[in-house]
């Protein structure tokens, strides 16, 4: 059940109007819900029933520490790639005892921080890694845990630009090679080799991929065992996809369901790491549209949110899904390309969108609760939009709109 639903005629985000929203904070405007967010994270962690397991979000879908900070009170664990999220998770309480970390470059400072807050796993994603995590760990006299992240060569069958598992990518080691770096992590005086870690790539909409690179990971766990090396959690990553025009993504119970059968084996902890089937459909830009302007070739609609707001239609020709927050039937109703202020041929938000539109009007973008606002830029020195949490008749201001002094104030004039 979407929490974003039309009420005498206005969409509501839970019990809220959006047009209500837009009049009071403005556009381009973030809008999540707090149940969705929290009901997906529970779906996760209920499909798992007694199987040992952490669902650690993915902390860069939507990492407003009001969204993380929902997510720590429910128990949820964190899959971080970068100590700005390290901060951020423990801003919002989290747990560092649940915080996983993933990235292909993390930095010696990175990896301090990380082994003095004491977090639960380094996701290790190549040789020289291993040396640096090593190193550090020894510096500060401690034993850091890990796991290697490995390229189980599946076909994610989504888009080449987030496809992760493949041989190619520059993610993860190759599952062959993997026993060797295992041994020298097993060798290692100042690291543990605890878990295996796999990550195939986001918005799957298909279970096969999932059980295929389990199996993999499975044979891998068994030849470990044979050296001497106990695995004591798998990491499958995360990418479960979600519907944003007609996919068809399993039902969460459904991909956990088929994990935990593959697996098969009721002792060993599961850790997971979703990001966008939490968040995707928790959240809606909300943008206003600015001009009409039909031309003889086109028409175009051109809205207050751009590229620099929402970049996933500009970078991977996505689709999201674009409606009237108070549809009408007296404006003009045509094929509109929707396109933001920004200086890009690129810069649309949609194309070819049949709507009935006069400006002034409010627009929501769909399924932007995930890789929305955490890909936002400043380009063409515009604000970044301000961001909301809704809460059944409650709204919480969850990050201010950015001001100009936000985004000049970092700047200095060279002295003559
Ligand atoms: C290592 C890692 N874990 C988890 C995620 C979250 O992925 P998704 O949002 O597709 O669930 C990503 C992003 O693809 C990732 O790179
Ligand atoms: N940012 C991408 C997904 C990449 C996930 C990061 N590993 C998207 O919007 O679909």
């Amino acid at each position: 059940m979407t929490p974003f639903t039309y009420q005498n005629g206005t969409l509501f985000a839970e019990n809220v109007s959006l047009a209500q929203l837009a009049e009071n904070y403005g556009t381009p405007l973030y809008v999540y819900s707090r149940s969705e967010l929290e009901n997906r994270w529970k779906a996760f962690d209920q499909a798992f029933g007694k199987q040992p397991h952490l669902v650690c979000y993915a902390v860069k879908t939507n990492s407003n520490i009001a969204v993380l900070n929902v997510l720590a009170k429910l128990g949820a664990g964190f899959d971080i790639v970068s100590q700005g999220e390290l901060e951020r998770v423990l801003r919002a309480g989290g747990d560092p005892k649940k915080v996983v970390f993933s990235g292909v470059a993390k930095q010696p400072a990175e990896i301090r921080r990380a082994l003095e807050v004491g977090i639960r796993c380094f996701n290790i994603e190549s040789h020289a890694e291993l040396d640096r995590i090593q190193q550090v760990a020894e510096e500060m006299d401690q034993v850091a845990a890990v796991s290697i992240r490995v390229n189980p060569d599946v076909d994610a069958k989504t888009h080449p630009y987030i496809s992760t598992g493949l041989k190619d990518n520059k993610f993860g080691v190759d599952i062959n090679t993997a026993p060797e770096l295992y041994q020298q992590a097993a060798n290692c005086s100042h690291v543990n080799p605890v878990g295996i870690d796999c990550h195939i790539g986001s918005q799957l909409t298909e279970i096969t991929p999932f059980v295929d690179a389990l199996e993999r990971v499975l044979a891998l766990k068994n030849t470990l065992q044979e050296q001497g090396i106990e695995i004591h959690h798998l990491d499958l990553g995360g990418g479960l996809g979600i519907t944003y025009t007609d996919e068809t993504p399993p039902a969460i119970s459904d991909y956990i369901g088929a994990l935990l059968d593959k697996l098969n084996d009721p002792d060993m902890e599961v850790i997971i790491e979703p990001g966008r089937a939490i968040a995707g459909n928790a959240g809606v830009l909300l943008t206003q549209v600015e001009f009409l302007k039909p031309t003889e070739h086109k028409n175009f609609a051109i809205i207050d949110a751009a590229m620099n707001d929402l970049i996933r239609p500009a970078l991977y020709q996505s689709y999201q899904d674009i409606v009237a927050v108070t549809p009408r039937e007296d404006g003009l109703q045509a094929q509109w390309d929707l396109v933001g202020p920004v200086c890009e041929t690129g810069d649309f938000l949609g194309k070819d969108r049949s709507l009935n539109l006069q400006a002034g009007d409010l627009l929501a973008v769909k399924s932007a609760g995930a890789y929305g606002f955490t890909m936002a830029s400043n380009y063409n020195t515009r604000p970044r939009a301000a961001e909301i949490m809704v809460d059944g008749e409650q709204t919480h201001l969850i990050r201010r709109r950015e001001t100009y002094d936000d985004l000049i104030g970092l700047e200095t004039l060279i002295e003559e």
